[in-house]
């Protein structure tokens, strides 16, 4: 483990937790689980190669995760962070590197990892239980252990009661709770999110913050979640990891000190809003190069 950062500016949480909070990538702290990360990343590259030319987004990411740790990932559009998730369910193959969960290489999707992406993609002509359910009849379940697994998910995230209606009758929050329920619905390891809220109001936007935190706490998950939000990425998570302007590379990362579980109003203290603008800082200088590679 690497040596304690340096005692940042004042922020007005006690000074172990700011030391804690404040580190730049030569200095962050990696997972307690030096030798036994449950996702680990090691010189990630990833290049997408076209007639019109190759796009290098990826160049040389390390990172360990750590079982049950929620990590955040913050950086410029474009710099490669939807591409990096992608990567860590085996959807794009790397063009260097190895990502491994367990100790075993990822190079396709498996069931020990689900994403949730922006928009909710549910099958319309299934109701929300058979939605939830879907992946577990894929996979060869019998009807009533589907049903009972949905039903528990369902009541996890809230949407007791609407078991029996269609996608379109229900709102955008709503798809998107059905959407991580049906993603739980498989009992991954490791939950992938692609900007999960970010086609919500700002209102249902919070309460699905606070409802992803219930969820994540519940089922013990280990949670990668990419953002725009630097707020949102404070408020939920172990860890920030800031990227670069693509090709992304790791420029930064935060241990975050608030104990959980989080209240809402946590976003409103001063100490959440310090670190949010430390953050803020190290992404808007990250510039992006315009030429393609
Ligand atoms: N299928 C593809 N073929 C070629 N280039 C691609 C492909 N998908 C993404 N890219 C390029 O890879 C780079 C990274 O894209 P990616 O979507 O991973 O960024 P991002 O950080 O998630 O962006 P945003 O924050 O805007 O969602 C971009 O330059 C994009 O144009």
């Amino acid at each position: 483990m690497s040596a304690p950062a340096p005692g940042p500016r004042a922020t007005g949480v006690p000074h172990t937790d700011r030391r804690e909070a404040m580190a730049t990538h030569q200095q962050a702290r990696q997972p307690d689980t030096e030798d036994g990360a449950k996702l680990r990343v090691e010189s990630a590259r990833v290049t997408y190669r076209s007639r019109a030319g190759n796009v290098l987004a990826v160049d040389g990411i390390d990172l360990d995760v750590a079982d049950g740790e929620f990590v955040a990932i913050v950086g410029p559009s474009g710099s490669g962070k939807s591409t990096f998730l992608m990567a860590l369910d085996g959807l794009v193959p790397l063009s260097g590197g190895r990502i491994r969960v367990d100790g075993r290489p990822v190079d396709r999707p498996g069931p020990d990892r689900a994403v949730v992406f922006q928009d909710a993609c549910l099958l319309p002509w299934r109701t929300v239980i058979d939605n939830v359910a879907y992946g577990l009849e894929l996979a060869g379940a019998g009807r009533k252990e589907r049903l009972r697994v949905a039903a528990r998910l369902l009541a996890l995230t809230g949407l007791g009661g609407f078991e029996g209606f269609y996608p379109d009758q229900l709102s955008g929050g709503m798809k998107q709770r059905v959407n991580i329920a049906r993603a739980l619905a498989a009992d991954p390891q490791i939950l992938l999110l692609d900007e999960p809220f970010s086609g919500l109001d700002a209102q249902t936007r919070e309460s699905m913050q606070a409802e992803l935190l219930k969820i994540w706490d519940a089922r013990k998950k280990t949670a990668v979640f990419v953002t725009h939000q630097i707020d949102e990425a404070v408020y939920l998570a172990d860890r920030v990891v800031a990227f670069s302007a693509r090709p992304a590379r790791v420029v930064s990362q935060w241990r975050v000190p608030f104990p959980r579980p989080r209240p809402l109003e946590l976003k409103h203290s001063r100490e959440h809003r310090d670190l949010e603008e430390e953050i803020w800082e190290v992404v808007r200088a990250q510039r992006a190069p315009d030429e393609v590679r």
